[in-house]
C-alpha cells in the first residue's frame, strides 16, 4: 500500500465515506459531480474576465487548472467562493446548493474551503491550537483553547496532523514553521473545517524541492475523500499530480484532458505552454 492509499484509508476511518451529516447543508453528489459552473460571465468595466465559462468537477476529483496570466483562474475561484458575483451563468455545489444565492461565510459553511497563495495561520499559536481554532469556527479563542478536547476531536486532530505530516510539530508555534509547513498547516485547517472541496492557489510557490514533493503527496492523499481544485503555474508540479487538467484562456476553457493531451494540444501550445 502506498502512502497516499494508507492516508486515504485512515481518513475514511475517522471521517467516514458518505455525506457529512453534521452539516446543516451538504452538497448532493449522487450524480457524481460536486461543482457545476455553467456559462459564467464576469465583466470588469466591460472586460470579460470570465466569458461563458463552463466547467464541472467530479466528487473526489483532483483537478489542476492552468493558463496564462489573466486567463481568469483567480476570478473563477472568486465566483465559487462568493467573493465575486457573475453577470450571467449558474454555479451549483452538488445538485441542490445554488452558490449564487449564498454569502461567502455560507459557502464556507457548506463545505468549500480556499487556500490562498500566502499562508494565513495564527503565528502566535501552536500547530495544535491552529487546528483547534479552525475546527471551532465562530467559538471564541478562549472557549476553544481552554475547553478539553473530546476523544473524537483528538482523533480528528491526530489524523489531520498525520495527513499534513506535522505530528512532531504539534506544540511548535506556527510563526516559526518553514514556509512549506505553514502551507500544510493551512491545508490541515481546511480539513479540520471539514471542507469537502478545497480550492488551492499556487501551493508550491516558494517551496524547496522536498516540500514540493511532500505537497504533491499530500494533495494526492486527499483524492477520493475531498474534491481539490489546484491552480498552479509550476508545470513540473502539475505534471506530478495531474489527473484531469483544465486550461483556461481569456475567461473560458481552452482545453481539458490528461497532461499529455493538453500538452500536445496545438491551441494550448500556442497560447501558453509554448511561451
Ligand atoms: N477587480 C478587478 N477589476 C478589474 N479587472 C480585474 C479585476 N480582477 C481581475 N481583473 C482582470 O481580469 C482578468 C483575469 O484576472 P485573473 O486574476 O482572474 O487571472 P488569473 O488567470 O488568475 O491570472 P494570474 O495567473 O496572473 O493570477 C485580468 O485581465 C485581470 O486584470
Amino acid at each position: 500500500m502506498n502512502a497516499s492509499t494508507a492516508l486515504r484509508q485512515g481518513w475514511q476511518k475517522v471521517f467516514g465515506t458518505g455525506a457529512r451529516s453534521e452539516r446543516p447543508i451538504a452538497p448532493d453528489t449522487t450524480h457524481g459531480t460536486i461543482l457545476y459552473l455553467e456559462d459564467i460571465t464576469v465583466s470588469f468595466d466591460g472586460f470579460k474576465a470570465l466569458n461563458a465559462l463552463t466547467l464541472y468537477v467530479d466528487a473526489g476529483e483532483l483537478r489542476c487548472i492552468i493558463g496564462p496570466n489573466g486567463a481568469g483562474k483567480t476570478t473563477m475561484m472568486d465566483v465559487i467562493t462568493g467573493k465575486t458575483r457573475p453577470d450571467a451563468g449558474s454555479a451549483w455545489f452538488g445538485q441542490t446548493i445554488d452558490l449564487l444565492t449564498l454569502t461567502e461565510p455560507q459557502i464556507a459553511e457548506a463545505g468549500i474551503g480556499r487556500k490562498f497563495q500566502k499562508p494565513t495561520v495564527f503565528e502566535q499559536h501552536t500547530v495544535l491550537e491552529n487546528l483547534e481554532l479552525a475546527a471551532a469556527g465562530n467559538k471564541s479563542i478562549w472557549a476553544t483553547l481552554f475547553s478539553p478536547l473530546t476523544a473524537v476531536q483528538r482523533d480528528r486532530i491526530d489524523h489531520v496532523l498525520e495527513t499534513v505530516r506535522l505530528q512532531d510539530r504539534r506544540d511548535t508555534r506556527a510563526g516559526v514553521l518553514s514556509h512549506g509547513q505553514k502551507q500544510w498547516l493551512e491545508i490541515g485547517m481546511l480539513l479540520m473545517q471539514d471542507a469537502q472541496m478545497l480550492l488551492v492557489d499556487e501551493p508550491v510557490a516558494g517551496m524547496t524541492p522536498q516540500e514540493v514533493e511532500r505537497t504533491a503527496e499530500l494533495l494526492l492523499s486527499l483524492e477520493g475523500q475531498h474534491s481539490v481544485v489546484v491552480v498552479e503555474h509550476d508545470m513540473n508540479f502539475v505534471r506530478s499530480i495531474a489527473r484531469k487538467v483544465t486550461v483556461l484562456h481569456e475567461g473560458h476553457v481552452l482545453a481539458e484532458g490528461t497532461m499529455d493531451q493538453v500538452q500536445n494540444d496545438a491551441k494550448v501550445v500556442e497560447v501558453y505552454l509554448g511561451e
